[in-house]
């Protein structure tokens, strides 16, 4: 960094925000709506067709004014400009954050180290494109000759979340005569049970790794390799016709045994978090076919597009980045909870832990100071209305504050009944009823004896956004998931923290290469670690 950041907490906006939220903290929704009937109308912005109602936020027009003002003098509009050109601003791995270059229209123009990345990604959608058509019209075959009816995806992080989200998303658009599957996990159960059922000489496997050294990802792909020739003779050259590769290393590839004719290439400036619409995303376009996938690029584009050049004020993931800011700094807010009303969605909220969460769980400052505030909350759910019959309970008359984006459409893709409008209809009342909550009066004006009436008390003042589209298409899929992006961009802009690196996961998984020889090892080894490390690993290997 060349220029030193004013810590957060010297801003004179977050200042500002400091003796604001002093002043209005305590303020119910109630009364902000009673007091301006305009508000439910006016805290609305639709943009890109995806329509954002954050009226009932804990916020006043001063608010937003100090949460944009914040924003400006942290830089967002300067970072934001960077992340478009192609800066390495991802410092810690000296890497540029292009996610947005993988949805970038052919023409335009986006330089990394004096290429221009745009065509390299066209290039690639085209191979994909090529390979899917084969793939699903049946022209690929398999060794012997079948054509293939299973797919199954081996990745986990990023090479894995994304695209079993996307699958499940537009599972509605996808091609039923070919079977879906994901393997993540290095327990050996997530592999046997995802191909119990299949044969091998119809199925295909494309191993999805970044680095293609991921320990979870190389266990499961040699497995899949070995289960491949089992079923398939033994044949060595059955392997070129089962497996394809996904990866930025092209090296690790070929090592594996996997032409590099049948790999699919993406760049280190796409991070595993941010490539589901990249090269990753080959289950998703052999699901739903490419035109389908292009459509969601699109999407991701209009979203990307919109968040470049809207003004703050008028800018989607802009606000909804601050919000959380808002919350999570000032009002102690822990986690945020994504709801949408929307089977079809029931991985996003897992997606987005790892978006939101690998993002911005971090304690440093781009300048390696130790942060002043708290930073990335925790991001959960469900989709509704099954968390209502579950989780709900402690949002509505917990002890903690839970801000909640509530996600609907205003239609189905599965018309059926009166289904949609019940849906709906709890995405309304559940916003509603934490928002304005219910008195003492109301509950003993409905008769309630004196001793229940706190047990029934609603307290209200409990903020929700409610983001709405028109159904759930490829390309509103793309734009919802950019809106979220570029949020946790806002966010981490916010924090000066960078928001691309995730070293957290390192010291585990060096640990347990350790651990690994010392569980397998044939001789008692020696054990160096703390006492309840060593305790558990001689338990495991007395008991294994
Ligand atoms: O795609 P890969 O290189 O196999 O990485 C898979 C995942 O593992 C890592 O540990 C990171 O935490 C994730 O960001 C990444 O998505």
């Amino acid at each position: 960094m060349t220029t030193k950041l004013t810590p957060l907490s010297e801003r004179s906006a977050w200042k500002a925000l400091s003796a604001h939220h002093q002043k209005i903290g305590d303020t119910q929704l109630k009364q902000l709506f009673a007091e301006d009937p305009g508000r439910g109308e006016r805290f609305t912005l639709e943009a890109a067709g995806i329509f954002l109602d954050y009226s009932k936020n804990r916020i006043t027009d001063e608010t937003l004014k100090l949460l944009l003002q914040l924003a400006e003098e942290s830089g967002l509009r300067e970072r934001i400009d960077a992340m478009f050109r192609g800066d390495k601003i991802n410092i810690t791995e000296n890497r540029a954050v292009l996610h947005v270059a993988l949805r970038a229209p052919q023409g335009e123009k986006i330089v990394v180290d004096g290429e221009d990345v745009v065509p390299g990604v066209h290039a690639v959608l085209d191979k994909m494109a090529a390979f899917a058509d084969r793939v699903r019209s049946g022209a690929w075959k398999g060794h012997t000759g079948k054509r293939i009816k299973n797919v199954i995806n081996i990745g986990i992080g990023g090479s894995d979340l994304g695209p079993v989200m996307a699958y499940e998303a537009l599972k509605h658009y996808s091609q039923r005569d070919i079977t879906f599957r994901f393997v993540s996990n290095v327990d050996g159960t997530d592999f046997v049970e995802a191909v119990q059922d299949l044969n091998a000489d119809e199925t295909l496997f494309l191993v999805a790794s970044k680095t293609f050294t991921t320990l979870e990802t190389m266990t499961n792909a040699h497995s899949a390799r070995d289960w491949s020739l089992a079923g398939l003779g033994g044949d060595e050259k059955a392997v070129a016709k089962h497996f394809v590769a996904i990866s930025t290393n092209a090296k690790e590839v070929a090592k594996f045994g996997i032409d590099t004719a049948n790999m699919f290439e993406f760049w280190d400036w796409v991070g595993g978090r941010y490539s589901m619409d990249s090269a990753i995303g080959l289950s998703t376009m052999l699901a739903i076919g490419p035109d389908n996938f292009r459509a969601m690029l699109d999407g991701f584009h209009q979203m990307d597009e919109h968040f470049r050049t809207a003004p703050f004020a008028s800018n989607l993931p802009v606000l909804l980045g601050l919000l959380t800011v808002w919350y999570t700094d000032f009002f102690d807010a822990q986690t945020v909870a994504v709801l949408p009303y929307e089977q079809y969605l029931k991985r996003f909220p897992a997606y987005l832990q790892q978006l939101t969460m690998e993002s911005n769980g971090k304690h440093v400052t781009l300048d390696g100071e130790r942060v002043a505030t708290v930073t990335g909350p925790i991001y959960w759910g469900e989709p509704g209305t099954n968390g209502q019959h579950s989780f709900y309970q402690l949002i509505h008359q917990g002890t903690r504050l839970i801000p909640c984006d509530f996600i609907g459409f205003y239609k189905t893709l599965n018309p059926l009944g009166q289904h949609h409008d019940m849906l709906m209809a709890n995405v309304f009342a559940q916003a509603e009823a934490l928002a304005f909550g219910k008195t003492a009066e109301q509950v003993k004006a409905e008769g309630t004896p004196d001793w229940l009436v706190p047990h029934r008390v609603f307290e209200g003042n409990r903020p929700s956004n409610t983001i709405l589209a028109d159904q759930l298409t490829p390309e509103v899929l793309g734009k919802l998931i950019a809106l979220y992006e570029h949020a946790v961009f806002t966010q981490g802009t916010i924090w000066s923290i960078d928001s691309f690196d995730q070293w957290g996961v390192e010291l585990g998984k060096v640990l347990a290469q350790k651990i690994i020889g010392e569980l397998e090892s044939k001789t008692e080894p020696a054990l160096s670690h703390d006492t309840s490390t060593t305790n558990l690993i001689r338990r495991y290997r007395k008991n294994k």
